[in-house]
């Protein structure tokens, strides 16, 4: 098994893309390989892996697994990657839908900079409400963009504990047994915001998270009056932006192709 990829970043968020349409990656084998692929330093690295593979209805369909292996339902800027890897291989035109854990998912190439995705719609909404962590009450929103994740708001992102804190409410009893990801913003105009995610199945910080960044601007625009369409500065220096039409939210931003290559098999057959 030893398959050509592409190493793309969707605003920092880092990912493997491989045409599966041919099946050669079983779905039995595609976890084991995520977590080995996925490995700084042994192997390519990535904060994911993405297969595209064939679909009857749509032009085509993925399995998007996190870095540790877990396969995740949605993942907002690899949707972005796997819509300009699809464009460039042929697999779609620059109109294109593709099925995901989360639903179907609509995605257009604006430009080499930028891929712009309709997001399944939000659910679950719950705005400023307390929990517990460590005897303390702290207030956070929660919404699933496809994914689940907890938002909460800060006067200076740059000085949170995230990874502490971020992993408390990644295993919280309330979030159980699914694990959510976790936000921190911090308001810079009336429609900018910074942020800063503690990724579920990376389980550690990454440098976008783009369902996160629709869940912050949601979040924000709820309890914040910041407007639509909401800009958002990730960890990276990329800026993602968020539009609000009638209800439908779209997530905007770059989908890098970083390199080309082909896997040697030193790259997943290691202990
Ligand atoms: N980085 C992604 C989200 C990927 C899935 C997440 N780690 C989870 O398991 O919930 C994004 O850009 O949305």
């Amino acid at each position: 098994m030893i398959s050509e990829f592409y190493k793309m970043s969707g605003g920092g968020n880092d990912f493997i893309v491989i045409d599966n349409t041919d099946n050669s990656i079983p779905e039995s084998k595609a976890s084991g390989l995520a977590e080995k692929l996925c490995k700084r330093q042994l192997s390519v690295g990535a904060d994911g892996l993405i297969l595209i593979c064939s679909s009857k209805e749509d032009d085509f369909k993925w399995l998007f697994y996190n870095s540790d292996g877990s396969v995740a339902e949605m993942c907002g800027n690899g949707a972005r990657c796997a819509a300009r890897f699809a464009y460039i291989n042929g697999i779609a035109g620059r109109s294109m839908t593709f099925e995901t854990l989360a639903g179907k998912i609509k995605a257009e190439i604006i430009d080499d900079n930028s891929v712009k995705v309709l997001m399944t719609p939000p659910l679950d909404a719950n705005f400023n409400y307390s929990i517990e962590i460590d005897n303390k009450w702290l207030e956070v929103s929660s919404v699933n963009t496809g994914v689940p994740h907890v938002i909460i708001k800060s006067e200076n992102i740059a000085d949170e504990p995230l990874i502490e804190t971020g992993r408390k409410i990644r295993f919280h009893d309330k979030y159980s047994p699914a694990g959510t990801n976790v936000n921190f913003y911090e308001i810079t105009d009336d429609s900018t915001v910074a942020m800063r995610t503690y990724e579920r199945g990376v389980e550690g910080e990454t440098l976008a998270c783009g369902t996160g960044a629709v869940a912050v601007a949601i979040t924000a625009n709820a309890c914040e009056n910041i407007n639509f369409p909401v800009k958002i500065k990730t960890r990276s220096g990329a800026t993602l932006t968020i539009h609000k039409q009638d209800n439908n939210f779209f997530l905007e931003g770059e989908a890098r192709i970083i390199y080309q290559g082909v896997l040697n098999k030193e790259a997943y057959d290691y202990e």
